[in-house]
């Protein structure tokens, strides 16, 4: 019964759908105890810390996972979703980066760039999956 009524955490995250020409940045996140996460895809990005503004935020999380700077556009969604084990909102921000891929996987196992209709070949994180549903 306790179990029950005890509730999730809940995390504000944002994200950063970085596009460059008509591709996506697509980044794997690495192994974690919570499996339907664990090496799934993910827009880079990260829990808002207490104070931090999205934008600060975004700017935040981009130079700790991957030393780059990039170009913070307008929000593109919000989804709202349940995990087992903690519950998120995810912000989602349309980005650009730089021409180059010039920037490093600190905390990523790898990148792609894709295209809207290759995006469905990757396992996403389910949060994700359903705003990539909502994408254009
Ligand atoms: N960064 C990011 N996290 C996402 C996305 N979709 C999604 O469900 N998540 C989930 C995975 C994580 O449980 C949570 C974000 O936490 P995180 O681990 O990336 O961020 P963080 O570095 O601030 O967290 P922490 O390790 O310090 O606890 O949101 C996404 O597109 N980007």
């Amino acid at each position: 019964m306790e179990k029950e009524t005890t509730k999730k955490k809940h995390s504000r995250v944002v994200a950063a759908v970085i596009m460059r020409n008509d591709r996506y940045l697509c980044m794997q996140r690495c192994r974690s105890k919570y499996e339907y996460i664990s090496e799934r895809w993910e827009f880079p990005g990260g829990k808002v810390e207490d104070g931090e503004s999205d934008h600060e935020a975004l700017l935040r999380e981009i130079r700790e996972e991957m030393d780059w700077d990039v170009y913070v556009g307008r929000r593109i969604g919000t989804i709202d979703h349940e995990y087992p084990d903690f519950s998120i909102t995810v912000a989602a921000y349309l980005c650009r980066g730089g021409d180059t891929d010039d920037f490093k996987l600190l905390e990523h196992l790898g990148y792609k760039w894709l295209t809207r209709d290759e995006l469905g070949q990757l396992a996403w994180t389910a949060a994700d999956e359903r705003l990539i549903e909502t994408m254009e």
